[in-house]
Order: structure tokens, then C-alpha cells, then sequence
């Protein structure tokens, strides 16, 4: 057996994540020190509770409650506990002590992400970041190595494993959000406080990473437009199907050509990053993505469109991309020589939701008599939304008197600002009874 320097591995987290990458690296270290050309010593894991159950167990020796003293010493420290604090403080302080770091935390790199990248480069130190977005699927760092010539334009995904199984089990098994939310807490997708997954919170943390890594910019959380799938109901999911969509948590991370007041193009591109339930057709692949599973559609000018897939949550899949950074930290210390910063040289103006370009889904309510799909039509275009079809339905109720039909209508591009307007006039109408669902619809 070939005699390796020894690296000591400090981590943070004893959870779903935590427990299997202990487990992995306890079962596979021979093979992961060949791989690095490093021993990878787990020095001990620093966890809340010493006599919580854990699966896989950790061997007792191994547990701590001092984190603090565990860091020092260290040289590469993985972060799994989650959360803002003391989860910053600790990486700072692996930073500072020269570790370098892995983590998961996609909470923590969306809000602290430049001032941890910072703190990094000072010291010469790599923060590893692969488990933080789409779990075991490898998207990080094609996106920081391969892609890094090209110029990214879109990006298109799926990034919360919670999210995309409540949405499927909906669809396919007719469950409620509730109890398709217990399932997935119960496998271990689901964050601590599951409300970052079903808010879009978790998924508009990934969209900022993304789009920061794809644009070489820094995208704030704050700038990233969210909205969660609480307002989504089994009667969208239900209509959805039978017009042949599905509907899916996405995640939009675009380069926009700026215009000018009279809509021309200006030569400068911003950015848009936003989270929002969306339509896509069933024929279309991010359809098939079901469970738990991720997959992001990256479209650049010389590339053309890639698409990543996989497990997007679940411990020992996440598991995996840990330990890709953790090997990939081994090696990095094995050449020695000072970490690669982040590339945020591109300072793009990041855009507001109100100039993004979307089609969008209608459903309403109306009064069935003659000349209301007039009255509709010419609300429509009155505020600048193409309508691309209509269709309508006879529906079981009536406004006062009159019967009512539904209809659905599916627009052309508009900008949000546009149907925002639409939607109000819509509302305000006489001959609409109710605005039922609107629903943005992506991959037409
Ligand atoms: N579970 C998943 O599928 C995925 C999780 N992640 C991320 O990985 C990280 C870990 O997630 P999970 O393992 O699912 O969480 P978890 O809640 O199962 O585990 C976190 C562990 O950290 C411990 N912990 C929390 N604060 C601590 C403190 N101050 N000191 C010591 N220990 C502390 C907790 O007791 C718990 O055992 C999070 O940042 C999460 O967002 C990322 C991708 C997928
Ligand atoms: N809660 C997250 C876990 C992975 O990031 C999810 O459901 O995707
Ligand atoms: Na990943």
C-alpha cells in the first residue's frame, strides 16, 4: 500500500448530508487517498446532540459538540450543518486558519457568498460548493471549468428536489401538497425549515449561485425574483394535464439585451434570475423529471444546449458531490499553490422582474354572451399582449343570471409589466366573472 500524506478533515454536521459523507469516507479512504494522491483523515464531526440516532451511525470517537476546536488544526473542513450562523463564522474561521472548505449550504453562499469567496482569495484558500446546487448532479463546475470560455445565455432548471416530488405526486397520484411534504421530509430531501423549499426560497438561493457562476457577475438573493408552489392547486395541476403541460418549480437565469424607450436593443445585456411555478409542455424533457430529481438546461453561444441530470437532493447522493470537492481539495493541496478566485469581473446590471419576456396562461371566468371574446381580444391588445390561442369551455356556474363559460388563453412573449396590466383590466371587467389562474408558461 503506497504511504500517503495525511490530510485531517474536520466536519460540520451530523444530518442527512453529514452522516453519509462520514460513512463514505470511513468505508472508501484507501480509494479516495489513490484518487488524490492524499490520505483524507476524518479528524471528527461536530454535531449538536453527541447521542442523536444517526444513518449510517458515526463511530462515538468521532463526535464533538466544539466545533470551534475542531477547525483548528484542520486542513479542509466540510460544512454540513446548514443555515446562516454559526455555519459563516466557522468557515471564516477554517478560512483564516488556512483550511480549505466544502459546503452544501446554498443558503449560506446566496447571502454571505462574496465575503466567504473574499476571505478565500485573500488567504489563497478554495471554497468547494458542488453539493449546493442540484445535489449529486455535477453542475458547479462545468459551469466554473468547462463552460468557462463560452458565454452562457440561458439557464433553465429544475433545482429543488422537494418542490418537483410534491409537484409530481400531485400530478401523478393525485396527493395533497401536505402530505407529499411529509414524505419528502421523511427521505431526507426536504431543508430543515421545509418552507425554503415549498416558499422557493431554496431554489431562488441555487438561481443566484447560478446565475453569479454562468454570468461571472454577483446576482443578490435579493434581486432574485421568488414565488413558491403554496398558491398552486390540484385543479391547475388537474387542467394542466388534460391541455397537455405540467407544472414545474423553475428556476430562469437569462442574459437580456437592454432596450431603449421604443424598444430597441442598445447593445448591453443585463441579467435576470427568478423562481416561479411555470407551464411546460409534457413532450418537453423537464417534464419527465420526476421525484426528487433535478436537471438544468444550459444554453451558450458556442455550446449549444446542455442539459445536466439527476438526483437534485436525498443524503448519500449529496453525498457524492462532497466528496468530488473533498478529493478535489486532496489533490489541490497535493500541488499546493493558492486556490482559484470566483469570477465576478462582469459587473452586469441585474433586471427587474417587469422587463422580463414570458407567455403566459389565463384561465378565466367569463359571462357567456355574444361579444365577450370581442371585449377580452381588445383588453388584450390594448395593453400590447399578443394572444396566441383561445379556447373555451362551458362551465356548471352562473353570474347572477347569466351563464358563464371558461376560457383559456395562452398569450405571446409580453413583458410582465404588459400582462400585469392585462390581468388588472381583466379583473375590473364586467364580462369577467373571475381571473381563475395565471400561470407563466417556459420551453414552447
Ligand atoms: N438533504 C439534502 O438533500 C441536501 C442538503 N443540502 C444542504 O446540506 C446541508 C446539510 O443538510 P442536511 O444534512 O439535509 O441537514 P440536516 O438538518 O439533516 O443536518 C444538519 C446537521 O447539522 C447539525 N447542526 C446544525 N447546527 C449545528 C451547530 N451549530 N453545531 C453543530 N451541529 C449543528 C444538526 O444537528 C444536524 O445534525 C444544508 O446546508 C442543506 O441545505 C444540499 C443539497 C441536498
Ligand atoms: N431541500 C433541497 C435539498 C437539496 O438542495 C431540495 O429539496 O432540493
Ligand atoms: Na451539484
Amino acid at each position: 500500500m503506497i504511504e500517503y500524506r495525511n490530510l485531517r478533515v474536520a466536519l460540520l454536521g451530523g444530518g442527512s448530508v453529514g452522516a453519509q459523507v462520514a460513512a463514505l469516507l470511513l468505508e472508501h479512504g484507501e480509494e479516495l487517498a489513490n484518487r488524490s494522491g492524499a490520505g483524507l483523515e476524518l479528524v471528527g464531526v461536530a454535531v449538536r446532540d453527541l447521542d442523536a440516532e444517526r444513518t449510517p451511525a458515526i463511530p462515538a470517537h468521532l463526535l464533538t459538540t466544539d466545533a470551534e476546536s475542531l477547525i483548528l488544526g484542520a486542513d479542509i473542513v466540510v460544512e454540513l450543518m446548514g443555515g446562516l450562523e454559526p455555519a459563516r463564522s466557522y468557515i471564516l474561521q477554517a478560512i483564516n486558519s488556512g483550511a480549505d472548505v466544502i459546503t452544501a449550504n446554498k443558503a449560506l453562499l446566496a447571502t454571505h457568498g462574496p465575503e466567504l469567496f473574499e476571505a478565500a482569495e485573500q488567504v489563497g484558500a478554495q471554497l468547494y460548493y458542488e453539493a449546493a446546487v442540484g445535489g449529486a448532479i455535477p453542475i458547479i463546475r462545468p459551469l466554473r471549468d468547462s463552460l468557462a470560455g463560452d458565454r452562457v445565455t440561458r439557464i433553465l432548471g429544475i433545482v429543488n428536489g422537494t418542490t418537483n416530488f410534491i409537484l409530481d405526486r400531485m400530478d401523478v397520484n393525485g396527493d395533497t401538497l401536505e402530505n407529499a411534504l411529509a414524505v419528502a421530509t421523511e427521505l431526507g430531501y426536504a431543508e430543515a425549515d421545509p418552507t425554503a423549499d415549498i416558499g422557493g426560497y431554496d431554489a431562488a438561493q441555487k438561481a443566484a449561485i447560478l446565475a453569479s457562476l454562468a454570468f461571472h457577475t454577483t446576482v443578490p438573493l435579493e434581486s432574485v425574483h421568488r414565488e413558491g408552489i403554496t398558491e398552486v392547486t390540484a385543479g391547475q395541476v388537474d387542467a394542466a394535464r388534460k391541455a397537455g403541460f405540467v407544472v414545474k418549480l423553475l428556476a430562469i437565469c437569462e442574459r437580456i439585451a437592454i432596450v431603449d424607450a421604443d424598444g430597441a436593443e442598445t447593445g448591453e445585456y443585463g441579467v435576470s434570475a427568478r423562481v416561479h411555478p411555470a407551464l411546460i409542455p409534457a413532450a418537453h424533457p423537464l417534464a419527465a423529471v420526476h421525484g426528487a430529481n433535478n436537471a438544468v438546461f444550459v444554453q451558450a453561444e458556442a455550446a449549444g444546449s446542455l442539459m445536466f441530470y439527476g438526483a437534485g437532493a436525498g443524503g448519500l447522493e449529496t453525498a457524492s458531490a462532497v466528496l468530488g470537492d473533498l478529493v478535489s481539495a486532496a489533490r489541490r493541496h497535493v500541488i499546493g499553490g493558492p486556490g482559484i478566485a470566483e469570477s465576478t469581473h462582469a459587473t452586469i446590471e441585474v433586471l427587474p422582474m417587469s422587463s422580463v419576456r414570458t407567455r403566459y396562461q389565463i384561465t378565466l371566468t367569463v359571462v357567456d354572451q355574444p361579444g365577450v371574446l370581442a371585449t377580452i381580444a381588445s383588453l388584450f391588445s390594448e395593453h400590447g399582449v399578443s394572444v396566441e390561442a383561445v379556447s373555451q369551455s362551458v362551465s356548471d356556474g352562473t353570474t347572477g343570471s347569466l351563464p358563464t363559460a371558461t376560457l383559456v388563453i395562452v398569450t405571446h412573449e409580453a413583458t410582465e409589466s404588459s400582462l400585469a396590466s392585462t390581468v388588472a383590466a381583466l379583473g375590473s371587467n364586467d364580462a369577467v366573472s373571475a381571473v381563475d389562474s395565471v400561470l407563466r408558461v417556459e420551453g414552447l
